[in-house]
């Protein structure tokens, strides 16, 4: 690949991945820098987990140049796998163990693992380290998952919509720890259903719809480059509503004065979120 993508911690360009007549991944670029949070963010079946799969090394790809960490993962070494931190779904542990011995035990893994009782408080488990995993909740189950994903001390974390099935306090604290990560400078690539997950943890996002990037870039920058329309809404002298979508929505408001002669009845003007955006981009736009 090119010198600037040795740069970026991963680098993908044009990756293309089907299973039978399904066209998971459609020619796919993306660019994640160094040090960044980035989301990638989708409906069901976007193709979001068959890329994540192909970076971590563990899916093959159709087409395409794919380079993370400046390695090829179809050439993955034990060294590679090292820095990249991937938090599976309930890491086969035996539930036997407590929290503090399987941390230990996957610290033994590692050329050069964290210490364990230091990522067992990162991740805020603390308090369970002698519990037994059978023992955990949900979410503190998700909690060692990570540990587990981080106990190598890892550049680069793969995670693979960490927060389903999560309750919103839950998926708050999730947020933290993932910031807490993102502060100590590991690169991390998430993807989400969740629009308010991406907003909330994303420096950058990619917007991928039926195997391709539809948008790209910082939140607020989506929201801006995508979301300049505004929606006028008014009732008419008859009492019925109206609404009209517009790129001008002030001359819109002043032609509205003019005809109402002052007070406009029912006046209201909606900035569409970055949810109206994202629905949108994704298709899946309630147009009504
Ligand atoms: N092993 C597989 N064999 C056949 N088809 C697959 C396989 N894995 C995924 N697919 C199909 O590829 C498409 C993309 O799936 P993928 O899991 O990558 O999407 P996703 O964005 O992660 O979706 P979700 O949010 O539902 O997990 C879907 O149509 C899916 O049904």
């Amino acid at each position: 690949m090119t010198a600037h993508a040795n740069e970026l911690a991963v680098a993908v360009r044009g990756l293309r991945k089907r299973y039978g007549d399904i066209t998971a991944v459609d020619g796919i670029d993306l660019g994640i820098r160094q040090g960044e949070v980035f989301g990638l963010l989708g409906p069901n079946g976007a193709g979001k987990s068959t890329t994540v799969e192909i970076l971590q090394g563990n899916r093959s790809r159709d087409a395409g140049e794919v380079s993370v960490l400046g390695t090829d993962p179809v050439n993955a070494t034990r060294a590679w796998r090292s820095r990249v931190g991937i938090v599976w779904q309930d890491e086969s542990a035996p539930p036997e163990l407590t929290v503090g011995e399987t941390v230990r035990h996957f610290a033994r893994y590692y050329p050069a693992p964290r210490d364990p009782e230091e990522v067992i408080g990162l991740v805020g488990l603390e308090q369970k380290t002698g519990s037994r995993i059978k023992a955990l909740s949900g979410g503190q189950r998700r909690r060692l998952d990570v540990a587990l994903g981080v106990i190598g001390g890892p550049d680069l974390l793969l995670l693979d919509e960490p927060t389903t099935g999560f309750d919103p306090a839950a998926r708050r604290q999730f947020w933290e720890l993932i910031r807490r990560l993102a502060d100590e400078g590991t690169t991390i690539l998430l993807t989400t259903h969740y629009l308010e997950e991406a907003e909330a943890l994303a420096d950058r996002l990619a917007v991928i719809a039926r195997g391709l990037v539809v948008a790209e870039g910082e939140p607020a920058e989506l929201r801006d480059r995508f979301g300049t329309e505004a929606v006028v809404g008014w009732t008419e002298s008859d009492g019925s509503p109206r609404t009209e979508r517009t790129g001008t929505p002030t001359r819109t408001v002043a032609e509205l004065m003019r005809r109402f002669d002052g007070e406009i009845p029912g006046l209201r003007v909606v900035r569409p979120t970055l949810e109206n955006v994202y629905l949108r981009l994704t298709g899946q736009e309630d147009t009504r």
